[in-house]
């Protein structure tokens, strides 16, 4: 478990003082993974900074398994930080070296035997599905399996926090795919608390338990996956939602845009909407995914000439809510532009 506990970080003093991170606390537990989201300069670099104690916080307080790591002394904290791994958006892997010699880094430099390395290395290569690339250099190696190997090494000292910054941007959406997935093995099989920061919103709904958005150095919202998803009036959870919906209602007659958990909705609800108001429904966009575990539907709707509290109705009835779209809900307006 990871907690922030009002961390802050300035830069500069008097006229160039710059409060980059106000007061941030959020905790991640064991088995969790924590995505913070925000747009360009929203202080995210420098959270990943402050989190491994690269850069130490102007006040405030990182606590790893309940031990405060900003006050520990530069000695106290090498070894302290041996409990969190870090990866990085680039690999960070040293060329001349194999894939096998990158992961065994952190082992030779607290002085583990030979036999001590060869064995760990050879577990984490077959951990991250790379077993057959122990000999390869990095040039020899697809972007993803880099990743991978960066993945390994940053797990070699058994840390019980991974910290991913921008570590699958960049990657293509196949490799991202694969990545986002042993994260998710990982979280699991190690009880791993993942603190994933990244400006990639469609990464964060397939690896997410919970997402923080970080703006202007500060959490301006945040929250479970599913709970954001489902909330009509949330701005994260709208950022969220896939966008294909959104571009196939544009310019559209009484769309609503209804999100919902599978396991609480008859899945003949369309039909059942349109009986009940006794018009056609179009649907106009509509996607189902699974989400840790739990099956959450997005569907876009044009229901022309209804009153909206009988929409409104009707849908509560079958257990669902909805917003009536208005222009403010479009991802072409700047506010949602600047969540991504
Ligand atoms: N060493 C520094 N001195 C002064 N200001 C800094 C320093 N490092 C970062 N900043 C400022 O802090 C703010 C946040 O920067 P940061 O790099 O953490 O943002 P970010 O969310 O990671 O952005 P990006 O997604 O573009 O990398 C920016 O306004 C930046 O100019």
């Amino acid at each position: 478990m990871i907690s922030l506990e009002k961390l802050t970080k300035v830069y500069g003093r008097g006229d160039s003082r710059t409060v980059v991170l106000d007061g941030l606390d959020f905790s991640v537990a064991s088995g969790e993974i924590f995505a913070v989201v925000g747009p360009s300069g929203a202080g995210k670099s420098t959270l990943a900074h402050c989190v491994n104690l690269l850069e130490r916080p102007t006040s405030g307080a990182v606590l790893v398994n309940g031990e405060n790591l900003s006050r520990l002394s530069e000695k106290q904290l090498r070894v302290a930080r041996r409990s969190i791994g870090t990866i990085f958006q680039a690999d960070g892997l040293f060329s001349r070296r194999t894939a096998a010699a990158n992961v065994a880094l952190p082992l030779d430099y607290l002085g583990a035997t030979p036999a001590e390395t060869k064995r760990r290395v050879g577990e984490l290569l077959e951990r991250v599905g790379l077993s057959d690339k122990a000999s390869s250099y990095p040039h020899q190696l697809s972007g993803g399996q880099r990743q991978r190997v960066g993945i390994a090494r940053a797990l070699a000292l058994r840390p019980s926090i991974l910290l991913s910054d921008e570590a699958t941007s960049g990657l293509d959406p196949e490799s991202t795919a694969s990545i986002v997935d042993l994260l998710k093995e990982l979280r699991d099989d190690l009880d791993l608390s993942i603190l994933f920061i990244t400006h990639e919103m469609d990464t964060v709904l397939q690896v997410a338990d919970s997402v923080a958005r970080l703006d202007h150095g500060h959490i301006v919202e945040s929250g479970a996956l599913v709970d954001l998803l489902r909330d009509a009036d949330s701005d994260l959870g709208r950022a969220l939602r896939p966008r294909r919906d959104w571009e196939a209602a544009s310019g559209a007659d009484g769309i609503w845009f209804v999100s919902y958990e599978g396991r609480h909705v008859r899945p003949d609800w369309v039909s059942l909407l349109g009986a009940e108001l006794g018009v056609p429904i179009s649907i106009l966009g509509a996607s189902i995914e699974r989400i840790n575990g739990v099956t959450v539907g997005h569907a876009t709707l044009g229901i022309g000439g209804v009153d909206p509290a009988r929409v409104t109705g009707a849908l509560a009835a079958l257990g669902l809510t909805a917003t009536l779209d208005d222009a403010a809900l479009r991802p072409e307006s700047d506010e949602l532009e600047d969540v991504a």
